[in-house]
């Protein structure tokens, strides 16, 4: 963690200033981000943004990948591009979002693109198949999940997951997954690549 303030050489310590060409709000200076970003070296730059890429699962999978990542945590109304585009001159750099909407700062972004990131790491599930079944590992969301007791508040377990039948539990999950994913992602189905349907699949 790197206090900003720390490449600033005014009393007041100042990070921003206001926006050439006018509009609300403040804009973090360029001096200080290009001196802290010269002090940590090099490495892949991630800026957590509203204007950035959608950060997807993909991505997550692609930074667990490197050796050494920085994060650039923005606030006010954002970085001066001049910083962004100094850095991708020396090292490569990704603006991510994390969805439609704007927070104070990056950081609680940066909380979950780490999160993320850092249980795709080995060692660190305890379970590795977890990573295989979940939401968005096969480009579908995950199928509705049970556990004990068989009932409860009237409500029972599917059968078919009582069942012992693995195969036709892995077909139903994949039904599963297949119709939730058309009832609240129509975008995630239209990218699904059918050639990873399953051996199952295909025979049916
Ligand atoms: C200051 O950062 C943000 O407001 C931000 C970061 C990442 N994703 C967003 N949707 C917003």
């Amino acid at each position: 963690m790197h206090d900003l303030r720390t490449w600033t050489s005014d009393v007041h310590r100042t990070v921003d200033d206001t926006p050439y060409g006018g509009g609300p709000g403040m804009v973090m200076r360029p001096e200080p981000w290009g001196q802290a970003l010269d002090a940590v070296g090099a490495g892949t730059l991630v800026v957590p943004s509203p204007v950035g890429k959608p950060f997807t699962q993909a991505d997550a999978h692609e930074l667990a990948a490197l050796d050494h990542l920085i994060f650039a945590c923005g606030r006010y109304e954002g970085i001066d591009q001049r910083v962004i585009d100094d850095a991708a001159s020396r090292m490569p750099v990704r603006e991510v979002s994390l969805g439609d909407y704007v927070l104070f700062g990056g950081e609680v972004a940066v909380i979950v693109i780490m999160e993320a990131v850092t249980r795709l790491l080995p060692g660190v599930l305890g379970n590795a198949d977890s990573l295989t079944e979940e939401s968005h590992a096969a480009g579908l969301l995950e199928a509705p999940v049970y556990t004990k007791p068989a009932a409860w508040r009237d409500r029972e377990v599917p059968d078919i997951l009582r069942s012992g039948d693995h195969g036709r539990i892995a077909r139903w999950r994949r039904d599963q997954s297949l119709l939730r994913t058309a009832a609240r992602r129509p975008d995630m189905m239209a990218s699904y690549p059918p050639s990873s349907l399953d051996k199952a699949d295909r025979k049916a």
